[in-house]
């Protein structure tokens, strides 16, 4: 029986379902190394994560000093061609993930993936970890065309499409997420144990969890604010 008041349940990937960041921090470092800068931190790439490769890297590069879109260009591919075949190499499901997901499944929920990572990645590493299948839809920074990303609303209101429609709630970590729930119009969760580029209380979410334990039980104290 389902004792939530949602039919659809879209997630956030990087910093909400899946703790990415060390493939990513290695392949940025990668990238940094290429163009002769010094490597940082796997934990400081933490707070570049939310709005895709591209942004992380111009962000790391930023701080590093800067570059020309030029310089860029080599860079960007290289980390892209590096994460390819490292995505799923330090990256795992957070504590809890894996029983929230069959605790949904079991209640009839339908479930998405939206993220600002490429939809062909998002799918590698869901497939690698044996978590594909738990989705109707798996949707990228680049599913839905250009300028059509999170923090835009239409990748939600897509994986809403695609899960036969009905009233939705989001979780994610970053003020890409927040944003585009709202614009949405459906109920935003914040993950506090994700890679949060402000203070998770200060996101603006209807909700902020410590853990993915939270999630259900914050699910059935929910009122449905929306019906999409
Ligand atoms: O890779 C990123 O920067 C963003 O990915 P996310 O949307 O799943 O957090
Ligand atoms: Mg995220």
């Amino acid at each position: 029986m389902n004792d939530i008041p949602f039919d659809i349940v879209g997630f956030d990937l990087d910093g909400t379902l899946l703790d990415t960041h060390r493939d990513l921090g290695e392949a940025v470092n990668h990238a940094l190394e290429l163009g002769g800068y010094d490597r940082v931190p796997v934990e400081q790439i933490e707070s570049l994560i939310g709005g895709g490769a591209k942004i992380m890297l111009k962000k790391a590069l930023d701080d590093a000093g800067g570059v020309t879109e030029e310089e860029f260009r080599p860079l960007y591919k290289a980390l892209l061609a590096y994460y390819a075949e490292h995505n799923a190499v330090h990256s795992r499901p957070y504590d809890g993930a894996i029983a929230m997901l069959d605790g949904l499944a079991e209640r009839g929920i339908k479930m998405a993936v939206v993220t600002n990572k490429f939809e062909s990645f998002a799918t590698d590493i869901l497939t690698k970890l044996d978590l594909a299948s738990y989705f109707e839809t798996i949707i990228g920074g680049d599913t839905m065309g250009k300028g059509r990303s999170k923090p835009q609303p239409d990748p939600i209101f897509e994986a809403i499409r695609r899960c036969g429609g009905g009233p939705c709630v989001f979780i994610g970590d970053s003020t890409y997420d927040m944003a585009a729930a709202r614009a949405a119009n459906v109920p935003v969760v914040a993950a506090a144990y994700g890679y949060c580029d402000r203070p998770a209380h200060e996101l603006g979410a209807d909700i902020v969890i410590e853990s993915l334990y939270e999630f259900i039980p914050a699910l059935q104290n929910m009122p449905a604010l929306q019906k999409n």
